[in-house]
């Protein structure tokens, strides 16, 4: 462990120093406390495990569900996985997924499960959150969890079999960017709007390389639920992580769940600790942004990109009003949106509306869209979903399902025409039944409005719950406030009447299961044999033709989309690289003018991208795997989406950062047909005919790992001896995060039962 420094620390400072295990020439090594795990992004992960003979180091600190690929309607018939998911590729991920939960002993919250849930959402309903916590997802919504104080981000499969491995994760350190909101929210604006709001400002690259913190007074004012849906957009705003210091509303949320410390003496120290959680005053951040509260209005996505934000009193942008470099990605953004410029925002008419995912998907959520229905009857607005609109509510977990039908939320739901459904991602991406049709257009509380995102040829506008609600409603979007009425009030309007003038809140009755000790340490004892490294092909001299591109922030969903991701294999998907690109939606014919579909760059092994921000959005390492899998081994652009880089030098890639002005120059050299060489030994790109080469410089450590093809895997299992000192000084400092799960005492794991034939023990 360094010194503490004396030097003020932001938050991130904080929890970075405090989980330091080793620290090096290289990256650092980061312990990791909390590991959630979902059917997408694991399969290739657990077979690295088997194949590697290593076991999973923390089961206690690891807890898996599925999500994505369920099916959310009524589970009233569910027997097993394997009967009840139609899609084979859905069936065999969430199959694959119940095998490797019980080879690897893994607490697993399966479908006959009323915990089961979004991943983002029942880690901190359990407890399994906490502040001061790394966290680690194979998803990138895993930001969703700084909301706690905690350091939570995305990572990608290779990541995953890394901590599931050795619990810990090379880690470079981050910027410090502070976003401050202060001031009063303005009537019907909500943490969606906040978050929406502030990525317009920012942009989808506004926060790369950047860990940020939001603070003010709007922000200390929000829930923990409105606290979450604007940490989870903090990927969408392009950073590593969003985080919130710990307050009193946090201790609240937590008291009393399943895996919080517990009461008494453990949480008095948990507390006490938890409280030290907070910036330094003169902490020194690397970018700072303030936002005045009063200037935020409901917001909506125009466009294809979280960060095309407009005030529901706008209009359709047009192309002129952007920068000349934008343009062309308005134009297609317009187009795939079908919108004409000036057309005001709450005139354009919707087709389906969805409420849920992990943004959106908690209790408050619901209130606040059950409130928007009951205050627009009463004030003679439409009571019932339009007649043209399909409108569905999908609970992020079994449990909010289970709070809101005891609360009579469904009941409200029903009656106004809205399907009430089961928990899980849903039409969020669309990797499972429920899914936009070519050209529908929906109101959606999800996160991400990227071309076919919610079903190949969707348009996704993305806004709050209310203003979903308001929009289901209308039949068009709209000011959730002509609906509500401008009455006032605390919460903006929103709760000008409440759900329960209607009908009688019940709270659910606490847990019955209390968390139990643990056997955690040395449970899974890595042997040594297995420690060896699998090794990676290495990265010399790259040389091919380079296909080149301009788009600015081609995000993983391009690179490779949803139904691609259903694969349990790391090969195979190089001809669904830029599928919606590359291919026709309707015909599946090659599109001509796509660079991949032309001579001589079918067979590239290099890629050139002038615009910034390449591989941004979802952790997917699918995105890697299938520039690997098509041949390109080196991508090259002016900035990077943090988990797509990690991730491609996890696969032996190398994502080149370089300035523009080289990257014109290559980029001239691709167009032509040229073929250039990237030499990681020398540094420099190769150019044709004797034009001067590239110099470029990248991280020593990854260098190293590139050229000699070495698995950081086995790197990291190097260093057992300081992993096993942090453990020991992890348990003694910070006891509550030890043997964690729902394990009786004595009980290494619990069994779980898949396929419903007898009910856990641990069902509550
Ligand atoms: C499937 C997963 C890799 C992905 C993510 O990382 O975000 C998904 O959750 C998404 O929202 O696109
Ligand atoms: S963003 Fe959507 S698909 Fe991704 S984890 Fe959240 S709900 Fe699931």
């Amino acid at each position: 462990m360094p010194a503490p420094t004396s030097a003020p620390r932001t938050l991130y400072d904080k929890v970075f120093d405090d989980h330091v295990v080793y620290s090096g020439s290289g990256d650092t090594l980061l312990y990791i406390d909390r590991h959630l795990v979902h059917e997408v992004t694991s399969p290739q992960a657990f077979e690295g495990l088997r194949n590697a003979g290593r076991k999973v180091r923390r089961s206690d600190c690891t807890l898996v569900t599925v999500d994505h690929n369920i099916p959310t309607i009524s589970r009233k018939n569910f027997k097993s996985i394997s009967t009840f998911i139609g899609e084979p590729d859905s069936r065999a991920q969430c199959a694959a997924l119940e095998d490797n939960v019980k080879e690897f002993g893994l607490t697993y919250f399966g479908m006959d499960d009323k915990r089961q849930g979004i991943v983002h959402i029942i880690g901190p309903e359990q407890g399994f959150t906490l502040p001061g916590t790394t966290v680690v997802c194979g998803d990138s919504h895993t930001s969703t969890h700084g909301a706690f104080g905690a350091l939570a981000f995305g990572i990608g499969t290779s990541e995953v079999e890394h901590v599931l491995a050795t619990q810990c994760l090379p880690q470079a350190k981050s910027k410090n960017m502070r976003i401050s909101v202060e001031g009063k929210l303005a009537e019907g604006v909500t943490s969606k709007d906040i978050v929406l709001h502030i990525i317009g400002i920012i942009g989808t690259a506004g926060g790369t390389g950047c860990v940020i913190e939001f603070a003010g007074s709007a922000i200390r004012n929000l829930s923990m639920e409105a606290r979450m849906s604007i940490c989870n957009m903090s990927i969408e705003g392009g950073a590593r992580a969003g985080m919130i210091a710990p307050d009193e509303i946090t201790f609240t949320y937590l008291k009393g769940r399943p895996l919080s410390p517990r009461d008494g003496e453990e949480w008095d120290k948990a507390e006490a600790y938890w409280r030290t959680l907070k910036s330094d005053a003169g902490a020194k951040y690397d970018i700072e942004v303030e936002i005045k509260a009063e200037d935020i209005v409901p917001t909506v996505t125009w466009g294809t990109s979280p960060q095309d934000t407009v005030g529901i009193d706008g209009v359709v942008p047009s192309p002129e009003s952007f920068p000349e470099a934008q343009r062309p990605n308005v134009v297609r953004s317009l187009q795939y949106m079908g919108l004409e410029p000036g057309t005001p925002m709450d005139q354009v008419k919707i087709d389906k509306a969805f409420l849920g995912s992990c943004t959106n998907g908690r209790i408050e959520d619901l209130r606040s869209a059950a409130r928007v229905i009951i205050a627009s009857e009463k004030n003679g607005g439409p009571s019932k979903v339009a007649g043209h609109v399909e409108a569905m509510i999908v609970p992020g977990s079994g449990l909010v399902k289970q709070q809101a039908e005891a609360e009579g939320l469904d009941v409200i739901f029903k009656r106004a025409g809205f399907d009430w459904r089961e928990a899980g991602c849903s039409m969020c991406l669309g990797m499972n039944p429920d899914q936009l049709k070519p050209q529908e257009r929906c109101a959606s509380t999800s996160n991400r409005n990227f071309e076919g995102r919610q079903g190949a040829g969707g348009r996704t506008h993305l806004m709050s719950p209310a203003m979903v609600a308001a929009a289901a409603l209308s039949g068009h979007l709209v000011d959730v406030r002509k609906l509500t009425g401008t009455h006032g009030g605390e919460d903006g309007g929103l709760k000008i009447t409440s759900y329960s003038d209607y009908l009688t809140p019940v709270t659910v009755p606490a847990p019955a299961v209390e968390p139990t000790e643990q056997t955690a340490q040395g449970q899974t004892p890595v042997k040594a044999a297995a420690a060896a490294s699998a090794g990676l092909p290495k990265f010399t001299v790259v040389k091919g033709f380079a296909a080149p591109m301009w788009e600015a922030n081609v995000d993983t969903d391009k690179i490779i989309p949803k139904q691609f991701l259903k694969t349990l294999l790391r090969t195979g998907l190089g001809a669904a690289l830029f599928w919606p690109l590359r291919y026709d939606v309707k015909t599946g014919e090659e599109i001509p003018d796509f660079v991949l579909n032309k001579e001589p760059y079918r067979h590239s092994s290099l890629l050139v991208c002038t615009g910034p921000n390449f591989g941004c959005g979802s952790s997917r390492e699918h995105a890697p795997w299938a520039l690997n899998d098509f041949g390109i081994r080196c991508v090259m652009a002016p900035s990077f989406g943090d988990i797509f880089k990690n991730n491609c030098f996890k696969n032996g890639m190398l994502p080149l950062e370089l300035p523009q002005a080289d990257l014109d120059a290559l980029y001239e050299d691709a167009s032509a047909g040229l073929e250039l060489a990237v030499d990681l030994e020398n540094e420099v790109v190769v150019r044709p005919n004797g034009k001067p080469a590239v110099p470029f410089k990248i991280d020593a450590f990854r260098r190293h790992c590139l050229l000699n093809g070495l698995d950081d895997i086995g790197l990291t299992l190097e260093h057992r001896a300081e992993i096993e000192k942090f453990e020991e000084k992890r348990s003694a400092v910070w006891p509550w995060l030890d043997g964690v799960g729902y394990a009786k005492k004595g009980q290494k794991v619990i069994a779980v039962p898949v396929g419903g034939a007898k009910k856990s023990a641990t069902e509550w």
